[in-house]
Formats: C-alpha cells, structure tokens, sequence
C-alpha cells in the first residue's frame, strides 16, 4: 500500500485549533501520514495568543532533515515563519531537498491580532519562500500587505492573484472569509480563474480555519491530486468544519477537523 507523506513546518497552537495541530488533524482525516517540524511555541487558547517562543535555526533545520531524509515527503506545508531568518532556512531546504508540492500559507497576524510574523520579515516571504511555492494561500489582511493596496471587492482578488502570482508561486488562492457576503475564495493558475464560493456561516468558531485549508490542499497533493482537485476538497472540508462547530472555550473557539470525515462516511 502506498502511503501519503506530508509535512508542516508551522508553529504549535497549544489551544489545538490553529498551526501544527490543526494540520496534523487534517492530514490524519484526509488520510495522509502527517510530520512536524516546530518553528515556534505559542501560547494560545481560544481567547487569543499569550506568548510566543521561537525554537533556535539549529532544532528547525534537524526536524525537517531527519524526516525528508528518512521518511520522505509527498508535499509540504509551512505556516507560522517568524523571522526572517527562519523563513530563509525553510526556503533553503526546500531548494535542497527538491520538493515541489510546496503550499505556503503566509500566516502573518492571527484573529485576535497577535503578530506571529514579524513586520521586518514581510518581504522575506515575497523574496525567499513564493518563488518556491506550488501554491500561495493568504487571507485578506496578508493579500493587502504582499501587493500594498486595499481589498473590497472579489474583482479586486482577482486582481491581486495576478499581482502576487508574479512573485513566482505557481497557482494563487486569495481566500474570502474577511469579506463580507459569501465566502467565496478565487484561485489563479496564471491562465485560468476559478471561484470557489460557500455561504457564510454566521460563527465566532472560527480559529484555525486557514491553516486547516491549508493544509487540506497540501494532504490532497500528497496523494497526488492536481492543484484545482486539492483546493476544491480544501473548500469543502473548511465548510464541513466550520459548520460543525465544536462550541470550544470562551471565545473564537476552534473549527471542527472530524466533520469532513462524519460527512463522507454518511
Ligand atoms: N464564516 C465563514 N463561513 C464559511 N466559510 C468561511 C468562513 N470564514 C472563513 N471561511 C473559509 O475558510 C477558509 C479560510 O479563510 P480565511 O478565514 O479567510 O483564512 P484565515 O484563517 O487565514 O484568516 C476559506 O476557504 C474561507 O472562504
Ligand atoms: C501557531 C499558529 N499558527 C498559525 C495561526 C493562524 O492561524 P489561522 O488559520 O490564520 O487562524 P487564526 O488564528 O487567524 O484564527 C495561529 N493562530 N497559530
């Protein structure tokens, strides 16, 4: 049996609804054999982030080898990237271990409004880490900060697709749930559009959600899915989980990562 390998280099959300939790959760549902590589502690629960520790380049760069060098990877996600610096050594090792279903989930603020990346290291995502990516997936506030300008409308994300697919990742999916209306996300692939559209569903249970997207598009490419099969299962397992919500904690509480799975087996 052939077993689907993928790997997160993100950071652990100790409240288990964001980060290296949330993608090894989706990995496990989508039935793909998942592996971490810590970036960073933090300290968070569903009332917001409480601190923030990086772990040294040394131990970052020693999880990534010791699994691609043994275990092997099919596809590979990176989310929380503090530091300029550890952006760099991502990127590095991806060049260095040749792998080309790269996801890049630009995590820059969470929803509470933390940073969990820093502002000096914005640019060090354009230069180092697109240029590598198989797909790109921010959210709104990220979309505004790589292309500089303000996003109102659907129009306008596709507009800005066009503008960071130039920074070099292969296919740009600008994701829509800071808009009002529909939670409709665009992809582009430098050729072709392509909408993917839910409803809202009028929740506070929203933590996690773009790293759970996320990292569904990257189970998906490693079980060999092309990029439109990956993200149109993403949409529709994020839609399962937010709809089934968990009712977690005091406040934006985590989405639900068994939905997708109930949902199919029924
Ligand atoms: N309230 C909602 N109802 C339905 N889908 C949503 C909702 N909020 C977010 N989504 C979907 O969840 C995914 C993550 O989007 P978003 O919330 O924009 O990312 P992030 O968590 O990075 O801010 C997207 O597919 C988006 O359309
Ligand atoms: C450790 C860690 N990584 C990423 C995030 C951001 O996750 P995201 O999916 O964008 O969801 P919100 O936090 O914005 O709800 C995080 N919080 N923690």
């Amino acid at each position: 049996m052939t077993i689907a390998r993928a790997l997160t280099i993100a950071g652990s959300d100790s409240g288990g609804g964001a980060g290296i939790q949330a993608d090894l959760k989706t990995f496990t549902v989508l039935g793909v054999y998942g592996m971490s590589a810590l970036t960073a502690i933090t300290v968070q629960n569903t009332l917001g982030v409480h601190g923030i520790y990086n772990l040294p380049l040394e131990a970052i760069e020693k999880q990534i080898d010791a699994v691609v060098t043994d275990i092997g990877v099919d596809a590979v996600k990176t989310g929380m990237l503090s530091q300029v610096p550890i952006i760099e050594l991502a990127a590095a090792k991806i060049r260095q271990h040749r792998i080309r279903n790269l996801v890049v989930d630009p995590v820059m603020v969470a929803k509470g409004g933390a940073r969990l990346l820093e502002a000096s290291a914005q640019n060090a995502l354009i230069e180092h880490l697109l240029p590598v990516a198989q797909v790109v997936t921010p959210n709104l506030p990220e979309t505004e900060v790589l292309i500089e300008r303000e996003i109102r409308t659907v129009d306008d994300m596709r507009e800005a697709a066009k503008r960071i697919l130039e920074f070099g990742p292969r296919t740009v999916v600008v994701k829509g749930g800071h808009l009002a209306g529909d939670a409709v996300d665009i992809v582009y692939d430098g050729e072709n559009f392509y909408e993917l559209a839910s409803p809202r569903i009028e929740t506070r249970h929203t933590h996690g959600t773009g790293c759970t997207f996320s990292a569904a598009v990257t189970a998906e490419l490693a079980k060999g899915k092309n990029v439109l099969e990956a993200v149109s299962v993403a949409k529709e397992f994020i839609t399962c989980a937010i709809s089934d919500s968990l009712e977690l904690g005091g406040g934006h509480g985590p989405t639900n990562h068994w939905a997708y799975g109930k949902r199919k087996q029924m």
